[in-house]
């Protein structure tokens, strides 16, 4: 079996945490006979230093060709000043690439390590047993709406078809099914239209799984509950920016936003993109404090989804969990494992 994976490094800790995750591919492609063929593209940042533009066709076109897609993260404080000027941003070649794509939803799994109950900056008790899937529409709402930008008004735009909501909704609730059947839908109805028709919808779906128990939830009640009671929740199904924001949050609640991987999926048959949620974390790039971890399980996420590999994928997420139990700590958990520390110690337990 051959697979082929695109890499966008990106910009500030990407290409750091990326390389990583590219050796632990190597290695679990290795093991399991795979022929593994990757190619980096330039991507975000970098890619408007040498083209002009986050996302030149070439990557886009190599991201489409390929089985999968390896992402680090793009952005930095030092595109802002040209942005204001009217240059593109980084961060909109990863828009681009979602829409271009068709990457409709996007999981984030949190999941607390047993051993890393004493990591959290929750009581014990309280993160025990945290295990939640959180399914971000990725298409739509704010990020894609109508914009204008002026110095005296500025206005953004959340619109959802019944559509958009449909498909989403269908990858939640099909992914409940096969956890612990618990769906809890997240959304500001109390004001926003849009959260009505959000609403409405998920109540349709769910007509088609009655083994499936729903519960609405208003994004500010959210955002409380997920640090008080985070056990109690299995599959959260939201729209995109809430998405954004509670998935960080909770990366934080069962340990590190270092840890957190993502997968971006479309149709059946078009490849995924798969990265960590976290961004180019501008503050510690170049110094080797990186946490590669979410990248690896990313690497993991992508074997799963995009061929199948699901021993393989299963062998990182062990790996991740094995050196985490012997004791070893990244910056972001409070420790003194560096980047390369990380991935040779993950390396050595596969
Ligand atoms: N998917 C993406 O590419 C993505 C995601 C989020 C933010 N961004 C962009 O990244 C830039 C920086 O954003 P930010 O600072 O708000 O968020 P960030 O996620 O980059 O960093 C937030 C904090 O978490 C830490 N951190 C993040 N990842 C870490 C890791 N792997 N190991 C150890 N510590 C880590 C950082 O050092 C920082 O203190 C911005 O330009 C933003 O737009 C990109
Ligand atoms: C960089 C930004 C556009 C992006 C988002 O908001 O989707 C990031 O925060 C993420 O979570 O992937
Ligand atoms: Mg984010």
């Amino acid at each position: 079996m051959s697979l082929s994976v695109c890499i966008l490094p990106g910009d500030g800790i990407g290409p750091e945490v990326t390389a990583s995750a590219v050796r632990v591919l190597q290695q679990v492609c290795e093991n399991a006979g795979t022929s593994l063929e990757t190619a980096s593209q330039p991507f975000g940042g970098a890619a408007i230093d040498t083209t002009g533009e986050p996302l030149p066709p070439a990557t886009l076109e190599a991201c489409k060709a390929a089985d999968g897609v390896l992402l680090g993260a793009v952005g930095g404080p030092q595109y802002d000043a040209a942005a204001r000027a009217g240059a593109p941003r980084p961060e909109q070649g990863l828009l681009a690439l979602r829409q271009e794509m068709g990457l409709f939803a996007n999981l984030r799994p949190s999941r607390l390590f047993p051993t890393l109950e004493g990591a959290s900056p929750l009581r014990e008790k309280i993160v025990r047993g945290t295990d939640i899937l959180v399914v971000r529409e990725l298409t739509g709402g704010l990020y894609f709406g109508d914009r204008r930008e002026g110095d005296e008004e500025a206005l953004d735009t959340l619109p959802y078809s019944r559509a958009e909501i449909e498909r989403v909704a269908w990858t939640a609730f099909e992914a409940a099914r096969g956890r612990r059947g618990k769906l809890c839908s997240v959304d500001k109805a109390n004001v926003l239209a849009s959260s009505r028709l959000w609403r409405k919808v998920i109540d349709d779906v769910s007509a088609d799984f009655p083994e499936v128990e729903v519960k609405h939830v208003l994004v500010d009640a959210m955002a409380m509950h997920l640090v008080t009671r985070p056990s109690s929740f299995d599959v959260v199904v939201t729209e995109n920016l809430f998405g954004d924001i509670l998935s960080d949050e909770l990366s934080a609640v069962v340990g590190s936003i270092g840890l957190a991987p993502s997968a971006s999926l479309g149709a059946p048959d078009t490849p995924g993109v798969f990265e960590p949620i976290h961004g180019s974390a501008p503050d510690i790039a170049g110094t080797g404090k990186a946490n590669p971890i979410g990248t690896i399980l990313s690497a993991a996420m992508l074997l799963r989804f995009a061929a199948g590999m699901e021993d393989a994928a299963k062998s990182i997420e062990d790996a991740v969990e094995t050196v985490l139990r012997e004791g070893l700590r990244p910056f972001d958990l409070g420790g003194t494992a560096g980047t390369e520390d990380v991935t040779a110690a993950i390396l050595k337990a596969l």
